[in-house]
């Protein structure tokens, strides 16, 4: 099963070699003011879900959310460690 480490493994590695028809290399391109907005938009899907559906659909928008904010951490060039040295 894919974790929060291997998930940004594989994204650093997209980062790094930029392949063809990659969102992530879309989304870095559009910047963090655009990551900015997926990662807020994802915040409040969490938090609708959580209110007002169920424990899947929940999970699953945090998964969103976790992925736009791995994103958000390598438009600025975060590491897990950067993160990680905060928790
Ligand atoms: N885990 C994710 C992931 N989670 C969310 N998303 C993106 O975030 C969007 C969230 O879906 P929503 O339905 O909320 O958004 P939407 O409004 O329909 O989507 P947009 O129109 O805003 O793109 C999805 O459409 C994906 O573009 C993800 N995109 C990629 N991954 C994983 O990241 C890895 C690299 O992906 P690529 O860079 O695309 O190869 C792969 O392992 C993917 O599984």
């Amino acid at each position: 099963m894919k974790t929060f480490d291997t998930l940004f493994a594989e994204l650093s590695e997209k980062a790094r070699t930029r392949p063809e028809g990659s969102g992530t290399v879309a989304q870095l391109d559009a910047g963090v003011h655009a990551i900015g907005k997926k990662v807020v938009e994802e915040a409040a899907e969490v938090w609708m879900a959580a209110e007002h559906e169920g424990d899947e659909r929940t999970a699953e928008e945090i998964s969103q959310l976790l992925y736009h904010l791995q994103v958000l951490m390598l438009a600025r060039g975060l590491t897990l460690e950067d993160v990680y040295a905060h928790l």
